[in-house]
């Protein structure tokens, strides 16, 4: 017996778990080639997806993200990119300091939302700017947004617009965050207390990534990186990360990632377990969804001149104890679950953990489903699909990979053993 393919059981699944509303909407799947917009004879192409791909920055005050920006705009490869900025405060300094800008019909291309915090205040004005970039006139003049939050900023809100907001959802994808990491102080960051219920900010860059870029390699030593790296695989198994300066790396590391794809969410889980291998080796706002404070005056030490000013000038204790609240957990069990089980499972852990388990990506197999069934979640939205077949010979199981705060491993591997089928 085998189960209906394609969309069926994913529908299955989401009608099972009734309780949760609210879903990741179905992703299209990815155009065969970047420049597909520009393409006419792939508008035929049955996978090609017409809505505009956006890619969010982030990282910490003064990690890089600018810079990295300056890099993609000057090695686009022909793409036309337009760049949402977000800054607190009226003066547009990160605008002045973005120096390939790229001269595209139809507007600007930097575009600034400074009256607030993208992940809060200014939502509905990311959302306005996104709309209309992505309707014609505008949208025929651009391949890509680019979106730099703020040091500041919580991705969870912002990631989360994109699925929520049905007509954005049907006019933009999200195809990745990118997480910019300064070395030499990230250490700090993470470990920084915050008062009961606020967002430890840049852990929440880190562990929402699909890529992190490890920059400032300059100011660390080997032996520091190699301990920074680890520490940001423990916190987030799912991303991949790339030691650089200046944030000199490929466009293609930052654009057309597929972080949101369903259709890549086996690769990435494979993939997580064998980086984890690796890294073992060696003013506050009412936004319910944005747990943190604006009023914080931070300041470093950039050649331009707005107010950070970090003046960390120690060096880092790779020793000593961190905070572990933020984790990845993955879990494996051979056999084949049962689908009502499982549906039963994670509809209700991740609506009653759904603030904590910030993502989650896996592998399912099924009872009498000849293919793998994969599954991703990002807080209380979750799609899952059909999958390639089993192969021959192949082991079948269940793998999944929960990106949270206060996992606890023991926990997850008894609630998925107890879907297993009897
Ligand atoms: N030594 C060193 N400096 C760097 C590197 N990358 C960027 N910088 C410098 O670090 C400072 C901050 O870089 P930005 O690109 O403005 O960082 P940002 O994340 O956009 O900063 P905010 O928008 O203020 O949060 C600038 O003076 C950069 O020239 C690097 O790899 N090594």
């Amino acid at each position: 017996m085998s189960l209906p393919v394609s969309g069926s059981t994913a529908s299955r699944t989401r009608a099972a778990v009734g309780p949760l509303r609210r879903h990741l909407k179905q992703p299209r799947r990815r155009p065969a080639r970047a420049q597909a917009v520009a393409d006419d004879t792939n508008l035929f192409d049955p996978s090609y997806d017409p809505r505009l791909p956006c890619t969010v920055i982030t990282g910490y005050l003064g990690s890089g993200k600018t810079t990295l920006l300056n890099n993609l705009l000057k090695n686009s490869e022909g793409k036309r990119i337009a760049v949402i900025e977000n800054e607190f405060g009226a003066i547009d300094i990160d605008s002045e300091l973005i120096t390939d800008k790229q001269n595209i019909d139809g507007g600007d291309t930097v575009i600034m939302l400074n009256n607030g915090c993208l992940c809060c205040t200014v939502r509905s004005d990311l959302i306005n700017m996104l709309l209309e970039l992505c309707s014609p006139p505008r949208r025929n003049n651009i391949d890509h947004v680019v979106i730099e939050t703020t040091g500041l900023a919580n991705p969870s809100p912002i990631i989360s617009t994109f699925f929520v907001e049905e007509m954005l959802a049907n006019l933009a994808r999200l195809d990745g965050l990118v997480t910019v990491v300064d070395s030499k102080h990230v250490m700090l960051h993470l470990d920084e207390e915050k008062p009961d219920d606020a967002v430890n900010e840049c852990l929440q860059q880190v562990a929402l990534a699909d890529r992190i870029i490890l920059n400032k390699l300059d100011l660390v030593d080997d032996d520091e990186a190699t301990a920074i790296e680890a520490r940001l695989r423990d916190i987030n198994r799912l991303a991949t990360v790339k030691r650089t300066i200046r944030g000199d790396v490929p466009t293609s590391y930052v654009m057309d990632v597929g972080g949101f794809e369903i259709d890549d969410v086996e690769e990435q889980v494979i993939e997580s377990e064998h980086q984890h291998g690796h890294s073992h080796d060696a003013d506050d706002c009412n936004d319910p969804d944005c747990g943190h404070e604006h009023s914080h005056s931070h300041e470093h030490s950039h050649s331009h001149e707005h107010s950070h000013s970090h003046s960390h000038e120690h060096s880092h204790d790779l020793d000593h104890v961190h905070d572990n609240t933020i984790t990845s957990v993955s879990v494996s069990i051979p056999g084949n679950l049962n689908l009502e089980r499982v549906n039963d499972w994670l509809g209700t852990l991740l609506e009653v953990r759904g603030n904590e388990i910030f993502r989650t990506k896996g592998i399912l197999s099924v009872t009498g489903c000849d293919n793998k069934f994969v599954f991703q979640s990002v807080h209380m939205l979750f799609e899952g699909d059909v999958g390639k077949e089993w192969a021959d010979g192949e082991e079948r199981g269940s793998k999944l990979v929960f990106i949270g705060k206060n996992l606890d491993q023991d926990e997850l591997e008894d609630g998925l053993k107890a879907c297993l089928e009897e």
